[in-house]
């Protein structure tokens, strides 16, 4: 892995290959100047990369092929080949052989995370279904990576530039929501939330937001219990833990009132209370970030969109704003322990007024 003060090993999983990853990761990364800020590895297979080259415009993404990570080129785009199979892509269609190769590719990519190879992994969108399996039992990259890296807890963070939305649960039917929504776990995301908007986004005292689960935030448990019982409760004791959360509020017209804008984040019940505004005020430059990961993972925004696959009309910005954000993260973690490393630094005029020089005893 590269020294801080380098550019950061970019790795890309190739997600489905017949939905739209591999076009926007070649929109993304057609533009030479990115290997100026950082080395860009792919994780897939030539024939793969050049089957897409063909839908975008100009067709003229040029790359190497590597199979060691000590040969990668900090100059140029390299495709770490994780399969030679003659593999039969068809764009716009679920099949069985689209899950698989984004698995391996999710794999080998996450593999490399792990050994440090890479600074950090951009995720293309895979499809939940085609990709179950008894080795992958997942409901997306988030639940897999908490499981590879064997971390308690992760939190997905949905963040762009003027909006930040966590969530409490991700991948679970609506008819399940309630039940797991707990004091454990709304503590657990709070703590994660307030500790990468310090480490990873740079922000040293963030306010944040908690939604209700119930409409109008239960009216004093009129119309639902969980404010009450679990969500206020939980807000309370993160507050203990010195995170600066209020709430809960109700959730319908929140946004609309520009509410989120006097928070550095909002913590959302469920999916859909979290993505709807988030995905309608981020136009199409929203990343979906792992937080509480060792490693460093963004996403786009979007999913595999069959509808427009192989047709070049796929949007990048999500995924290059996903690729921006890694950099960033990356740079700003690298900051947050430089910062920390000299614990004399943090200590204010006051404390070093009152301090008194240790005795040295001459000889
Ligand atoms: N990070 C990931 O791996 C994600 C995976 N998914 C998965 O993707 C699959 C399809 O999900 P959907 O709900 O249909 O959402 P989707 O995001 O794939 O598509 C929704 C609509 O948005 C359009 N769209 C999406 N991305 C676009 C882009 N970059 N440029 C232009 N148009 C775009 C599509 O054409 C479609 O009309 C599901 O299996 C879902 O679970 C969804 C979100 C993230
Ligand atoms: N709605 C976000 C999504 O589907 C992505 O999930 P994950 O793959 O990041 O866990």
């Amino acid at each position: 892995m590269t020294q801080p003060e380098q550019k950061p090993v970019i790795g890309f999983s190739c997600g489905d290959l017949n939905g739209i990853g591999i076009e926007i990761i070649i929109k993304t990364l057609i533009d030479s100047r990115l290997t100026e800020l950082c080395t860009p590895v792919v994780f897939a297979s030539n024939k793969s990369i050049n089957f897409y080259k063909k839908s975008v415009s100009d067709g003229n993404f040029n790359y190497q092929a590597v199979r060691d990570f000590q040969r990668l080129s900090p100059k140029t785009v390299n495709v770490f080949s994780c399969w030679e199979d003659e593999v039969s892509i068809t764009p716009g269609q679920l099949t069985d052989v689209g899950g698989s190769y984004a698995i391996i590719s999710l794999t080998e990519a996450v593999k490399a995370l792990k050994e440090k190879q890479i600074d950090a992994l951009v995720t293309a969108p895979i499809h939940k279904k085609n990709v179950q399996s008894e080795a992958f039992p997942y409901t997306g990259h988030t639940p897999y990576l908490k499981a590879a890296f064997e971390a308690n807890d992760v939190v997905m963070f949905m963040v762009a530039e003027n909006i930040k939305v966590a969530l409490v649960t991700e991948h679970i039917p609506v008819a399940e929501v309630a039940q797991h929504i707990t004091r454990e776990a709304i503590v657990s995301k709070l703590k994660l939330m307030n500790q990468s908007l310090k480490k990873d986004f740079g922000i040293d005292k963030p306010k944040i937001a908690v939604l209700g689960l119930n409409p109008h935030a239960g009216d004093e448990g009129l119309i639902g219990k969980e404010e009450e019982e679990i969500i206020k409760p939980a807000i309370k004791e993160a507050k203990q833990s010195d995170v600066f959360c209020f709430g809960p509020y109700s959730s319908d017209a929140f946004f609309a009132r520009g509410q989120h804008e006097k928070f550095d984040a909002v913590l959302a019940m469920y999916h859909d209370q979290g993505l709807i505004p988030f995905k309608s005020l981020a136009i199409g430059e929203g990343v979906n970030y792992t937080a509480g990961l060792q490693g460093i993972r963004t996403s786009p925004d979007h999913g595999t969109a069959f509808d427009i696959a192989g047709k070049g009309k796929a949007d990048e910005s999500s995924i290059r704003a996903a690729l921006f954000m890694a950099i960033d993260i990356f740079r700003s973690r690298n900051g947050y322990a430089d910062a920390r490393k000299n614990p004399l630094r943090k200590m204010s005029a006051a404390m070093l007024a009152r301090a008194v020089d240790e005795k040295i005893e001459e000889e």
